[in-house]
């Protein structure tokens, strides 16, 4: 399922139709109550428009017949009453139903959502973001119609076709037979259609999906886009992915459009047979021209449910590829989870252990290589290397972001797979480069790592990390909104502000990585006091590029290839004249 570019289609797996069908008109189970009241409001709809061709029949055959002009005063004022009737029930039966499937929706999208969450890296590293929200958004729009008019349409429309069927045999069944002689071409018509047309919407769907994750990175990268000048690339790729997406809806809509015509083909052929036979019996066979006229009216009763099952039908095929999608995603194990009953960890000191750690993220490309190391509570670590090394891959195996393959890892002695990830996670404060900010005020931010922290401890947290100055700056203080990512703060002022996150979550083991950006030398000083508080108590691993932090670490670790090359620290590491020697002598010897 690897699928790690825009413009890449999604492999999915096929699916039984019936099986995706049936799993999504479960969903309706749950309004079973209100299906069952619109169901009876369909009933008596059906019942009224049946009757309808009767009350024709019963007009022309009998009280026109007779000059009755009361009694067909008294019919026509039934039949206004009855059709009165029909139209509130209608109404009610499209409220009723658009708050049932509006509601299912509500529940698909937050599973999906719920289930997302659960999800681990590596369902992240395999697909862009615009395709995930693509399926949250689009796909599970898409099943909107098509919940609403299984109800609506297909129980409905088969008990009008299944009655009037049954009326014109019981009334003739020479007529019955004519009007009904299109029918056998339809259905091979529809099946030969349906076949094809499932296929080409798979398409279209994805098509769909590579627009939108291809939107999403850029509108994500506009900087580097504008810097770069890269305009009119991104623009040429995106009438392609537009004109990719268009292709496959003009492929997909021209079987769908088909089915249209098909049924208005049989439509005409059973009429015309209907009167020719019926024209040429009325004398003969005695065919009231009541009865006739019924029959005409009966024929449109009976091919216009089959044109909307039969455009429902297109629906289904058009958007159970939505939903297969969907449904794919639910599926998709969590596969960094809580073992059975696995115990929670309790307050720890901060001890981290790897024993002969190796892993790999995709089959044999190994990343880590029997890594060993004990760090103690408190300790400071500086992880450093070359790029690729395998430090991120390290410290996101702590925070079990990723299960490992050989070996073992643990905290106070606790192996991280045999205690509740969230346990373990609590403890834990992470930084990462990108310091993510979300749309909200400067304290929610802060808040983020502790929700249920005080102001005064938010307040302690951001002195303690040299933020609370450039906060009261600010107009309105802690009370002032972010934009999204934090549009509108400088770089090290995002920095201080996600340290004052993790500061407020007082966390045991403390994992950093040092953003590289250059700051100017008044904020740099700021961060580096920062980093100086965030470290102080707790056992840290840092992936350090500052000279600093790595001279003022306990231990400093030189990862190469997978391996723990050297370990010590700063004094001791420069001695050896070794590998971090070389590093140092290639990053800082001309800062110093
Ligand atoms: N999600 C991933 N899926 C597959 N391979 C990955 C993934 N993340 C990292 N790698 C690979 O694992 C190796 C180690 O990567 P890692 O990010 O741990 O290196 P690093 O030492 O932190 O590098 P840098 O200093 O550039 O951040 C690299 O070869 C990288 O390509």
């Amino acid at each position: 399922m690897a699928i790690n570019s825009v413009k890449e289609d999604e492999l999915l797996e096929s699916h039984s139709r019936k099986v995706t069908l049936i799993r999504l008109f479960r969903y309706l189970l749950a309004y079973k109550k209100k299906i069952i009241f619109v169901l009876l409001i369909m009933f008596c709809c059906v019942t009224i428009t049946l009757v309808n061709p009767l009350i024709i029949e019963r007009a022309i055959d009998v009280y026109i017949k007779q000059k009755d002009r009361i009694g067909l005063l008294r019919l026509g004022a039934f039949a206004a009453g009855i059709n009165i009737i029909l139209v509130i029930l209608i109404k009610t039966r499209m409220y009723i139903m658009a708050e049932v499937s509006n509601k299912v929706l509500l529940t698909i999208r937050e599973e999906l959502y719920t289930h997302i969450q659960t999800l681990s890296f590596q369902f992240f590293d395999s697909r862009p973001t615009g395709k995930i929200l693509a399926r949250i958004i689009g796909d599970v729009n898409s099943l909107k119609e098509v919940l609403s008019n299984s109800v609506t349409t297909l129980i409905p429309d088969f008990i009008t076709i299944s009655s009037v069927v049954l009326i014109m045999f019981i009334k003739n069944w020479r007529l019955a037979i004519a009007a009904l002689s299109s029918l056998p071409f339809m259905i091979i018509g529809v099946f030969i259609i349906q076949r094809k047309a499932h296929v080409k919407w798979q398409i279209f769907r994805k098509k769909g999906s590579n627009v939108n994750a291809f939107v999403h990175e850029d509108i994500s990268g506009m900087y580097i886009i504008q810097s770069f000048g890269a305009e009119e690339e991104t623009q040429e790729t995106f009438e392609e992915l537009l004109t990719e997406h268009k292709n496959s809806f003009m492929a997909a809509v021209k079987y769908a459009d088909a089915f249209g015509p098909i049924v208005d083909f049989c439509w005409g052929i059973g009429t015309l047979m209907l009167y020719y036979v019926g024209v040429k019996m009325i004398g003969a066979d005695k065919v009231p021209v009541g009865t006739l006229i019924a029959f005409g009216t009966y024929i449109s009763m009976f091919w216009r449910p089959v044109l909307n099952l039969s455009n429902f039908y297109n629906q289904l095929i058009t958007n159970v590829a939505g939903a297969e999608r969907i449904f794919e995603i639910m599926d998709t194990k969590a596969d960094i989870t809580d073992e059975k009953d696995v115990a929670t960890l309790p307050e720890i000191k901060g001890e981290v252990e790897f024993q002969n750690v190796s892993f790999e993220y995709d089959a044999n490309s190994k990343v880590l290589n029997d890594v060993s190391f004990k760090v103690k509570p408190g300790e400071t670590i500086a992880l450093v290397g070359p790029t690729g090394a395998g430090k991120s891959t390290i410290v996101n195996l702590i925070s079990r972001f990723y299960d490992i393959q050989k070996g073992r890892i643990t905290v106070d002695g606790y192996d991280v797979k045999k205690i509740t990830i969230e346990s373990l996670r609590q403890q834990m404060g992470i930084m990462t480069q990108d310091n993510f900010l979300f749309s909200g005020t400067i304290k929610e931010n802060i808040k983020y790592g502790k929700l249920d922290a005080t102001d005064e401890e938010v307040i302690q947290a951001a002195k303690a990390v040299n933020a609370h100055e450039f906060i009261m700056e600010m107009e309105k203080g802690y009370d002032t909104v972010l934009k999204e990512r934090g549009a509108g703060l400088s770089v090290g002022q995002k920095q201080l502000l996600a340290f004052a996150r993790t500061m407020v979550s007082n966390p045991k083991i403390l994992i950093l990585d040092e953003a590289t950006s250059s700051i100017d030398t008044h904020t740099e000083i700021l961060v580096q006091e920062g980093i100086e508080a965030l470290l102080k108590n707790r056992t840290s691993f840092v992936i350090a590029h500052r000279l600093s932090t790595i001279q003022n670490a306990d231990r400093i670790f030189v990862i190469d290839d997978g391996i723990i090359v050297e370990e010590g620290n700063a004094t001791k590491l420069m001695a050896k004249k070794g590998f971090y020697y070389e590093l140092y002598m290639a990053q800082f010897a001309n800062i110093v």
